[in-house]
């Protein structure tokens, strides 16, 4: 045996000095044009929105990339503050004790945006269905409560753009456009998904149906041009029938008689408590039907039955007339139900404390579910569930009855449509609701027209230029192939 050794030609020194210069020349090359041409270090923007619903105020702190407002899926939920307390419209009595309410959660949001970025950093108040109540009650009221969480407001060092009471067109419309921008629907063309708000005064229902033009009823119609696409959206807020007025009528028609005691079908067997007629009549949603001669108060006890609950929850919607072709409950004009939808805020909170998230069960499963929690006696439900807040345990039964009758018998979904129903509370870290909508509206963030289709992204254009780079330098080597080393076929014997 000999030993045989290959003179290897990528050894002699013009090829690896060739090789070297190219290496550092594409490193050098691509070093420069990624650098050159990286995003600059990300800056943000901010906006803030307070969101004074009936039952609590809640603010949230948004936050997009300074330089790209236009591009949609770019606005983020970054921070959330619940208020302590009731709604604003509570505050009716002592408006300036409103304002106060909000100090701790603006304190938080002087923390939570950066200090150079207080002073541009636009800040609304949008009061909803408990502040409309309040208004139609009480007018001066209502402004009075106005004023106090405004100049509580323009305390802080934000860019204030006003508090005022939201129509319910405008709930329901900026519902369905944050669930739509947060699904990246609405740049892309898509389908658009319906968005159901159950708040604690008034319920929204909002979706774009094919049928629909607006003609048959002008005032449940919304149209939208949003990135080049036009959308007629049908939507209607229902006042009053929010989880917490609702409850109030199912109440209303049970004492109609004044009684000092009722039997509720809604609520568990063994709960028991003392309520108050004034406190009970003190809403516009019930005031007309307060009973003549009713004591001060009257003990309401649980008798747990989904059933007969199911019959009293019927009873507060009106469904004998309608003047159009279809109506969902009260003499409402609905077209076709279309499409899914997201169900959020006290759809989800009691449907997920129930279980019921998940919409491909039967209808039956359902009512089954409910049958069995109503009947529960409430001791054992206390016992079960011994971190969920009393009251909120306590109108399970009724709010899960009456979810799924004011969407099968008051929507009219059925098992098909039922199943398109998604419960949510969050998309891509963002809470689902108006807020996200009312601000993308008013900071002008979404264009009627679709934006210029954007240059080549950054990762494209990097992979672009080292691709090129690599090409040249390949083509460098072989056009110096007349300067390569002549390799001999034969190995040399050494
Ligand atoms: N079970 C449960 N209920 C909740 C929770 N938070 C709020 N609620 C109740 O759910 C209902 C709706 O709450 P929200 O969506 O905050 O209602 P809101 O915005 O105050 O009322 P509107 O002005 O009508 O929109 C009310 O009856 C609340 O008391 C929760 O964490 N769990
Ligand atoms: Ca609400």
């Amino acid at each position: 045996m000999s030993a045989m050794k290959e003179k290897n030609p990528w050894q002699t020194p013009v090829t690896i000095i060739i090789t070297v210069i190219g290496v550092i020349a594409i490193v050098a090359l691509v070093t420069v044009a990624v650098l050159q041409n990286r995003p600059l270090p990300q800056k943000y923007k901010y906006g803030i929105v307070l969101d004074a619903g009936s039952s609590h105020t809640a603010l949230y702190i948004y936050e997009w990339p300074a330089e790209k407002d236009n591009n949609t899926g770019r606005v983020e939920q970054t921070h959330s503050c619940k208020v302590k307390g009731p709604g604003i419209s509570s505050y009716a009595h002592d408006p300036l004790k409103a304002g106060e309410s909000l100090r701790v959660c603006m304190q938080e949001a002087e923390q939570r945006v950066p200090g150079k970025r207080h002073q541009e950093t636009p800040l609304y108040l949008g009061a909803t269905a408990g502040m409309r109540l309040l208004n139609i009650e009480n007018s001066s009221a209502s402004d009075e409560v106005l004023k106090a969480v405004e100049s509580a407001l323009q305390k802080f060092p934000f860019s204030y753009q006003g508090a005022r009471i939201l129509s319910g067109q405008e709930e329901g419309a900026f519902g369905w456009v944050t669930v739509n921008y947060l699904d990246d629907r609405l740049t892309q063309g898509l389908d658009t998904t319906g968005a159901l708000d159950l708040g604690g005064a008034s319920t929204q229902i909002s979706f774009v149906s094919e049928k629909f033009d607006g003609s048959e009823s002008p005032s449940n119609s919304v149209t939208f041009r949003l990135y080049g696409n036009d959308y007629n959206l049908y939507t209607h807020s229902f006042l009053c029938y929010g989880k917490d007025q609702a409850l109030r009528m199912t109440l209303a028609q049970q004492t109609q008689s004044g009684q000092a005691s009722i039997l509720d079908p809604c609520f568990n067997t063994g709960y028991t408590v003392m309520k108050n007629y004034s406190v009970l009549y003190d809403s516009p949603c019930v005031s007309d039907r307060k009973p003549q001669n009713a004591p001060a108060t009257f003990n309401q006890t649980g008798k747990g039955n989904f059933t007969e609950c199911q019959e009293v929850v019927k009873s507060v919607f009106n469904f004998t007339h309608c003047k159009y072709s279809q109506c969902s409950f009260n003499g409402v004009f609905q077209p076709l139900l279309q499409g899914p939808f997201g169900a959020f805020s006290a759809y989800y909170f009691v449907m997920n404390f129930l279980n019921l998230t998940d919409t491909s069960i039967p209808l039956k499963a359902v009512e089954d579910k409910l049958n069995s929690f109503c009947s529960t006696p409430w001791n054992q439900i206390k016992q079960q569930h011994p971190d969920v807040k009393v009251k909120y345990l306590a109108e399970y039964c009724f709010s899960g009855t009456y979810i799924l009758t004011l969407l099968t018998e008051g929507y009219k979904f059925d098992q098909t449509s039922y199943s398109n129903i998604k419960f949510i509370k969050k998309i891509k870290g963002s809470d689902a609701g108006w807020t996200l909508g009312y601000m993308l509206n008013l900071t002008n963030m979404i264009p009627a027209e679709a934006p210029d289709s954007p240059p080549l992204p950054h990762a494209g254009y990097v992979s672009i230029v080292t691709i090129m780079a690599v090409l040249l330098f390949i083509l460098f080597i072989v056009s110096l192939r007349p300067l390569w080393p002549r390799c001999s076929k034969q190995p040399q014997i050494v």
